[in-house]
């Protein structure tokens, strides 16, 4: 079957008035399968019609159907959510735990942006253009928790989420890792709304995102490992041969409205290390099972390689392929390490909804959503 002859699934969104929670509502309101159904945020929307108590901040208006939607609480017994094939959360990441769990217990599957369940043994943290293939730790999830039907999965910082593209496509054409170093210029809307104060990020740059670079620096070898051979178990890249990869990061907030930028070095465990040439071929080439699968929100290319010295670029290039792709540029020596470059993700889009959406397609193409 194609994707686009599936059958209808409703979907339901919590932290629907939020920056990501608007961001889904624009990409799944054209979606060909999924048909938005009920919408959540907090008791000061709750009752309420989304465009009276959303701010929001898309170029392209709130859909019509969706502007006299009544806002619901977040509970999976509020009008529409047991409906829901999917139950997609852009939930402040301060209550996504008690609300999430509430709605696999009530056997829902969620989809999550927040960071409460990434580092879960039993919940896949999957980046859809690299490890789809986590998927396949849902039944043992289901099993342990004795449910029949729900199951969380995470997709990952959207930091994370930019880098890790590139670095799995080196990895497939070269091997295993064995140190990187990025600095991040992060994005406004990375913090939500209404975010840094004006009075704090225009005509500056600050030097601290709290808890970005440990979320980094760990959910890099998660999604860059595997599931161990009986699909239990995470091998958070350490196997036998390989070797957790050594991630430094340093990450800022600058000002700009949307588009997370990584200057990033990698070392390679080969030795010699592969010449720039491969390595920018690699890039080019890269292709995944999002791709394959021909999932609806799959970026044509998920690597998009700029050949000009000054690019990528935030304002520039964050809109290429609908944001759902990675840009790289600036690949060339490093004098410390083997190789440097510069990625730039759409933090909203590849890096939170667009992400969700996509490993939903995929999980329906697997049969883990029905
Ligand atoms: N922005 C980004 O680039 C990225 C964000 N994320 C993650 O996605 C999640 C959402 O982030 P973002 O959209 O930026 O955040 P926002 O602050 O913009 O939105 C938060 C949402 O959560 C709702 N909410 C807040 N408190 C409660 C509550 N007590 N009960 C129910 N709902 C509540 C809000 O509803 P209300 O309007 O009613 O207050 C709103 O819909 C976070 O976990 C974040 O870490 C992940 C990757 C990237
Ligand atoms: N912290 C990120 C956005 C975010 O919410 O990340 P996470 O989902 O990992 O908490 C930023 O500020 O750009």
């Amino acid at each position: 079957m194609s994707a686009k002859s599936h059958p209808e699934i409703k979907v339901g969104i919590l932290g629907a008035t939020g920056t990501v929670g608007q961001r889904f509502i624009q990409l799944l309101a054209s979606h060909p399968y999924f048909k938005i159904h009920a919408l959540g945020a907090s008791s000061r929307s709750a009752s309420q019609q989304y465009s009276k108590v959303t701010r929001w901040k898309l170029s392209t208006p709130i859909p019509d159907f969706v502007q006299k939607m009544v806002v619901q609480d977040c509970r999976p017994d509020a009008e529409g959510f047991a409906e829901c094939g999917v139950v997609f959360s852009g939930l402040d990441a301060d209550v996504a735990g008690d609300i999430e769990e509430a709605f696999r217990s009530a056997n829902l599957i969620v989809y999550s942006n927040a960071k409460s369940y990434r580092r879960d043994p039993l919940c896949p943290l999957i980046v859809p253009l690299v490890n789809p293939s986590h998927l396949s730790i849902i039944p043992r999830q289901r099993s342990a928790l004795s449910l029949s039907k729900g199951y969380i999965v995470t997709n990952a910082n959207c930091s994370t989420t930019g880098l890790v593209v590139p670095l799995a496509a080196l990895e497939k054409a070269f091997g295993p890792l064995e140190t990187v170093m990025v600095t991040t210029l992060q994005a406004i809307s990375g913090a939500g709304y209404p975010g840094v104060s004006s009075l704090d990020i225009l005509d500056n740059v600050v030097p601290h995102i709290g808890g970005e670079e440990e979320k980094i620096e760990w959910e890099t070898n998660k999604i860059l490992g595997g599931l161990r051979s009986d699909n239990k178990e995470f091998d958070l890249h350490a196997t036998d041969s390989v070797k957790p990869i050594n991630v430094s990061a340093t990450c800022t907030r600058v000002p700009v409205i949307d588009g997370h930028t990584g200057v990033v070095s990698v070392k390679f465990s080969c030795n010699p290390p592969p010449s720039i040439e491969a390595i920018d071929k690699a890039f080019r080439e890269f292709t995944c099972e999002a791709q394959e699968l021909g999932v609806p929100s799959a970026p044509a290319q998920a690597i998009v390689v700029h050949d000009a010295p000054d690019r990528p670029q935030p304002r520039l290039d964050r809109d290429l392929h609908n944001g759902a792709c990675v840009s790289v540029g600036r690949i060339r020596d490093c004098p410390v390490f083997d190789v440097k470059f510069v990625c730039l993700i759409d933090n909203v889009r590849l890096g939170a909804a667009t992400s969700s959406i996509m490993n939903a397609e995929i999980a329906v193409e697997k049969g883990y959503i029905a």
